[in-house]
């Protein structure tokens, strides 16, 4: 890393360029990082996620070996594990405090949202979720997560909503990243798959929503969400365990808030067993967890592929970094849109479980495509 010295996280924003800075803001700072001095090279063999961690390392390496400081690698992770990730040591890397501040956005033409087009239509996502709930009954699965996409016309700055994402939401995880063919990833996650910082081990599976303007009390004694989210924790402390030295999962979930939503959320916390398991060995293990994917993971993935009329591509994957210790922070990319030339893509997704019913599903999915739209001024939520 080049030398950090901390300066006023606007300060450091100011430096972004959407087509080739990566970002990644969080309550304890904001992590701006440019140029490619090393592309992690991409997986040789169909092995999905399982060289992902040894892909890391061994870029770290080269990078350490050639005279970078203190190299990291930055990035994301697709949701499918055959994809090709978007990883690479930057040249050079900043940190500032995160953003304080929301930034003010110009009004934007009134007929914007009126040209958003959902894809699917939200008739064949109320089909979707309806034929996976028949799934469900039907015993082939426990939970299934279907997304949709709203894509419309964005000439916007792309700074001013990613200060926005990062200003709407502190305690959550702002990023940017420039993926190939002039596109960029940003969004607003609430979600942490994983952060490992020494030996210490962090995550915080969310699953059961309501919108924000809903009273959240019923979401904690809801049977149907708790039930959802209680099949998140026990994978996620099942890909954990076998790293840990030890590992506590509290008994009950807590609510969580974010500008649009309201989650439940667990944090899990663990101490490694080995130092040689790093931040991406954790996130390999435990991708995708049934906040993304389902239960049973390959079942819940087929019923993804067949109900979903389009390709996740990086919604629902990781974005964060690594250093050379293994130390990193990894953010299920959730919140998100990919901006491509004057179109704009936002992704958002719903557990569902037998208790499922569409229309709430489709409404959740509204509630958290107003993250992106909100920070592009579209939504007043
Ligand atoms: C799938 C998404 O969010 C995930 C699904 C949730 C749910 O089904 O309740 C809650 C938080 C996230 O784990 C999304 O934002 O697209």
């Amino acid at each position: 890393m080049s030398s950090p010295g901390l300066a006023p996280a606007g300060g450091v924003l100011s430096a972004y360029r959407p087509d080739s800075t990566f970002v990644f803001s969080t309550s304890r700072g904001t992590l701006l990082a440019e140029g490619v001095y090393f592309a992690v090279p991409h997986s040789v063999r169909p092995a999905g996620l399982a060289d992902l961690p040894a892909r890391v390392s061994g870029s770290l390496r080269v990078a350490l070996a050639a005279g970078h400081e203190r190299p990291i690698v930055v990035g994301a992770v697709p949701f499918a594990p055959e994809a090709a990730a978007c990883l690479a040591v930057p040249v050079s890397v900043r940190q500032a405090p995160a953003p304080s501040a929301a930034v003010r956005q110009a009004a934007p033409p009134p007929d914007r949202l009126q040209r958003a087009e959902p894809f699917p239509t939200p008739d064949a996502y109320r089909r979707a979720v309806a034929g996976a709930v028949a799934d469900l009954r039907a015993g082939r699965l426990e939970k299934v997560v279907l997304a949709r996409t709203l894509r419309l016309p964005f000439h916007g700055d792309l700074a001013a909503v990613l200060s926005a994402l990062a200003a709407h939401d502190p305690s959550g995880y702002a990023y940017s990243v420039p993926l190939p063919g002039d596109r960029t990833l940003l969004g607003a996650s609430p979600e942490l798959l994983v952060s490992r910082t020494g030996t210490r081990v962090v995550a915080t599976p969310m699953a059961g929503s309501l919108p924000r303007s809903c009273d959240p009390a019923p979401l904690l004694g809801s049977r149907k969400d708790r039930h959802e989210h209680a099949l998140v924790v026990a994978a996620v402390a099942e890909a954990l365990r076998p790293h840990c030295r030890s590992l506590t999962v509290p008994a009950e979930p807590s609510l969580t808030a974010t500008a649009t939503m309201w989650h439940l959320a667990t944090t899990v916390t663990g101490e490694l067993a080995g130092p040689e398991t790093t931040s991406l060995t954790l996130a390999a293990a435990l991708h995708p967890t049934p906040a993304v994917g389902g239960v049973p993971t390959d079942d819940a993935l087929r019923v993804i592929g067949e109900l979903e009329p389009f390709d996740r591509g990086f919604y629902a994957g990781m974005v964060g970094w690594e250093d050379a210790s293994g130390d990193g922070e990894w953010a299920v990319t959730l919140r998100c849109a990919v901006a491509d030339g004057a179109t704009i893509t936002l992704f958002a997704g719903a557990g569902i479980v037998t208790g499922s019913d569409p229309e709430a599903e489709l409404a959740e999915t509204s509630a958290k495509f107003a993250t992106a739209l909100r920070a592009m001024g579209l939504a007043d939520v």
